[in-house]
């Protein structure tokens, strides 16, 4: 298991605030790194998972939902914040756990750096006997956090460390938290195909805005390489944050899925108590709509950066 860093304020030689570090506990008792900016804003990542489980800005808001039900026994994946999903995005092989083996493994602290434009911590993760057993390919991840007075930027970084080239898919699985579902818009996605898992259909955006009013799960598929912004808000107009999505594959840009979930009653599993549903928006930057193959040597990547308004 790797280390861990608390940050927390402390004044340096000429009175300005710094971060420092030291180590930190979250739930369950497990390992978390806590990264504080000198703006007041901070975050909070597991090495579990190297799930990010809190986002708050400098006005001590929080931006991202974690269930109240959530289990923190180190071995089920985190039901909320940000939980990773790679190599396989649900569970097209039906030997491997869905949505892969990233988001339940232990992974470790491998640097931390303060600065006053942004707080940054990189968490590694490599195959190993687990990973093995389900998914036979020798593989790095690295997942960067950089936080900063006005945004979170995440950024999980695929490396294929073997001999022969593997195909894999991955996912940031964001819980947005949000004052109420029903009331909630999403924009940024109008004209996109997507495919609707909850009845097995494929179709264009239609509307300018998506409304969640009852069980969505759906796939949009990436239109044109390049960032893409998606706006979370109310159906009202409002913006709560824009989260800026990225995609490349061997420093070329590919088009970015984002996936767009809520289970409502309906579908929320035992670590999601209703009424929680009403709390969160999943709106996921992926590689999923496909495979994509990734030669020895070569890396990909895929990042959100999250702007509060
Ligand atoms: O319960 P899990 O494994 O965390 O998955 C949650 C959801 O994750 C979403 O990304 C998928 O589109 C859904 O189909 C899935 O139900």
């Amino acid at each position: 298991m790797g280390g861990t860093l608390d940050l927390c304020h402390r004044p340096n030689v000429s009175g300005r605030a710094m971060a420092t570090s030291g180590p930190s506990k979250g739930q369950g008792g497990l390992d978390t790194v806590v990264l504080r900016h000198v703006s007041g804003a901070s975050a909070e990542i597991y090495l579990f998972g190297a799930t990010l489980c809190s986002y708050k800005t400098s006005d001590g808001a929080e931006r991202i939902f974690v269930s109240p039900g959530a289990i923190y026994d180190g071995k089920k994946a985190i039901r909320g914040g940000v939980p990773l999903v790679f190599p396989q995005f649900g569970q097209p092989d039906k030997a491997m756990a869905q949505h892969g083996v990233a988001r339940t493994a232990m992974w470790t602290l491998k640097s931390v750096s303060d600065g006053v434009d942004a707080s940054c911590a990189t968490f590694s993760l490599s195959d190993n006997d687990d990973t093995r057993k389900v998914w036979d390919h020798a593989f790095a991840l690295e997942f960067t956090v950089v936080l900063s007075a006005v945004s979170l930027k995440m950024c999980l970084r695929v490396t294929n460390t073997g001999s022969a080239p593997f195909n894999f898919q991955a996912l940031l699985h964001t819980y947005f938290k949000i004052p109420d579902i029903g009331e909630c818009a999403v924009r940024g996605l109008a004209g996109r195909s997507y495919s609707d898992k909850v009845d097995n259909t494929t179709k264009t955006e239609g509307a300018p805005h998506i409304e969640l009013p009852s069980f969505t799960d759906r796939v949009y598929l990436g239109a044109e390489p390049g960032a893409k912004d998606v706006l979370v808000g109310s159906k009202a107009g409002t913006c709560s944050v824009v989260a800026v999505n990225e995609a490349s594959v061997v420093g070329q840009a590919v088009p970015c899925d984002v996936v767009v979930w809520n289970p409502y009653e309906e579908k929320s599993p035992g670590d999601l108590p209703p009424p929680a549903f009403k709390e969160f928006v999943c709106v996921e930057p992926g590689m999923v709509g496909k495979f994509y193959e990734l030669a020895p040597g070569s890396s990909a990547e895929l990042s959100q950066k999250i702007i509060p308004s």
